[in-house]
């Protein structure tokens, strides 16, 4: 499979978004994200974290600051297909096979067609077999499996995931988490991960950053030093999703207390 270009850097600079000249949803955010590497976004219900990704996939234009991906707006990186996105609703066409809502992600993305690269990543994602599937016949984490496979198919220089997990039952959830992320990391994109759960964002990512209640500004950022694969009864890692539980009791009080001012 060919690919856009390397992994890229995303460089936001005093990014913020008001909805409706009166809804903050992000405020002033500056943050880098390192070519390559896996963070996830967590926050409260509503602060900001679809906008905040929206803004860097250029679904959305900043009232304020900038994104800059590899050095250049989002569009440029969008129009080379190198930015792919998944959102917690798979989003497939029903009356396309798998294979053929897989291959439209190449074709979105302006690429040439590659049938054996997508019957590789359907493999890969543990769909071998249903290539000629329609949606329909689905399982839930099936469709969303398929819907990696569209995100990754392009090979993109950054991944943007939306609760890509988040419809899901606890079990698939799991096992989801457990499978799907060897494959981006394998492809070594810039991925950002946005989550409710700490367990999986401690699963996946190399780095955990917290977000305020709207207006999403960043109160902590957090590393987490952990081999893969990660064991999630392990002490270590049950020290980091209580350190990052009572980040996010702080990132409230500290908005209210702000709030107050
Ligand atoms: N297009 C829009 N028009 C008006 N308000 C919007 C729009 N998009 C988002 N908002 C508002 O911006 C705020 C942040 O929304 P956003 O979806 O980014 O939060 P979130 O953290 O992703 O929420 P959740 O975790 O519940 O999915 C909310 O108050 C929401 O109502």
């Amino acid at each position: 499979m060919d690919r856009p270009g390397p992994p890229a850097p995303i460089e936001c600079t005093g990014l913020s978004r008001l909805f409706d000249g009166s809804i903050l949803a992000v405020d002033g955010i500056d943050i880098t994200f390192a070519a390559g590497r896996t963070t996830a976004l967590l926050g409260p219900s509503g602060c900001g974290k679809s906008t905040l990704l929206r803004l860097i996939a250029g679904l959305e234009e900043p009232t304020a600051g900038q994104v800059r991906i590899a050095g250049e707006p989002p569009a440029a990186l969008c129009r080379q297909g190198g930015l792919s996105i998944a959102f917690q609703d798979p989003c497939l066409l029903p009356w396309l096979t798998v294979a053929k809502n897989v291959a439209l992600g190449r074709k979105l993305a302006r690429q040439a067609p590659d049938p054996q690269g997508v019957d590789q990543i359907i493999n890969l994602v543990g769909l071998g077999g249903f290539q000629n599937a329609r949606p329909a016949s689905l399982s839930g984490g099936m469709r969303q499996r398929a819907a990696i496979a569209r995100a990754l198919i392009t090979r993109p220089r950054v991944l943007l995931l939306d609760e890509p997990f988040g419809a899901l039952d606890a079990l698939t959830r799991r096992q989801l988490a457990q499978d799907l992320p060897p494959l981006w990391q394998d492809q070594a994109a810039t991925t950002l991960l946005v989550t409710h759960s700490v367990d999986e964002a401690v699963m996946l990512a190399h780095r955990i950053v917290i977000l305020s209640p709207r207006p999403a500004r960043v109160v902590a950022d957090i590393a987490v030093p952990l081999p893969q694969p990660r064991n999630p009864e392990s002490p270590a890692f049950r020290r980091i999703v209580g350190e990052i539980l009572a980040q996010l009791a702080r990132g409230g009080e500290m908005a209210q207390s702000l709030a107050a001012q």
